[in-house]
């Protein structure tokens, strides 16, 4: 299959992510499939659930803590998103390739934050499971402005922060268990694409499959 972006611009996001552990891309995806994946947004709007915190087996939920509404994504159910499958795919080849990390997996979910919401400082990890390597987050906030709010704050190892604007189109990517962030309350509702690619501890399918 074609790649969607160039081997010079995966060499260079790849780059900033092993010195800097997250990378901005901005307009990561081109507008038809940007446009399908917020019309798939707005389609499932009715069906998110209230986000918790936790695996799915030891989960609650705190709005103190985290304020979205979430959808999972299943690719063989959600079809109608195999184009940004495929962009899933050679995230996951780029990274596995050029930072030499045994990525096997991955799970997305849609999330809303209502006007009001946040998300705490935290890691994405948890403490009985601990595979997600890598965040990446896309959003879809048409005509965001200085003062929606909802920006992410990303925290520097030495305590520092500084904020990234959730605008159309921009994807940030980092380490998962390395970058702590937050998602400070928005004013507005604030739509994102969020998802995890995984480390399978080698299973035997990876030998033989
Ligand atoms: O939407 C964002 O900017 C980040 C969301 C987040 O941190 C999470 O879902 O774990
Ligand atoms: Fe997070």
């Amino acid at each position: 299959m074609e790649a969607y972006h160039s081997v010079e611009n995966w060499l260079s996001w790849m780059d900033d992510i092993s010195d800097k552990d997250y990378v901005i891309i901005d307009r990561f995806l081109r507008d038809e499939l940007y446009s399908g994946i917020r019309s798939f947004f707005l389609s499932k709007l009715p069906n998110f659930k209230e986000a918790g915190i936790g695996t799915d087996t030891d989960n609650q939920i705190d709005s103190s803590v985290r304020g979205d509404f979430t959808y999972w994504l299943d690719r063989k159910r959600d079809v109608q998103l195999e184009p940004f499958w495929n962009v899933v795919d050679e995230v996951l080849h780029m990274f596995n390739r050029y930072c030499f990390l045994s990525l096997s997996g991955y799970e997305f979910h849609l999330a809303h934050y209502p006007s009001g919401g946040h998300y705490d400082k935290h890691l994405d990890q948890f403490e009985n499971r601990n595979n997600r390597m890598i965040s990446v987050v896309i959003y879809l906030n048409e005509g965001w402005q200085n003062g929606d709010g909802g920006e992410l704050e990303i925290f520097d190892k030495d305590g520092s922060s500084f904020l990234v604007e959730p605008v159309a189109g921009r994807c940030v990517m980092f380490k998962s268990a390395e970058v702590p962030h937050a998602v400070l309350q928005s004013h507005k509702s604030r739509f994102s694409l969020t998802g995890w690619l995984l480390y399978q501890p080698s299973a035997l399918g990876q030998f033989f499959g």
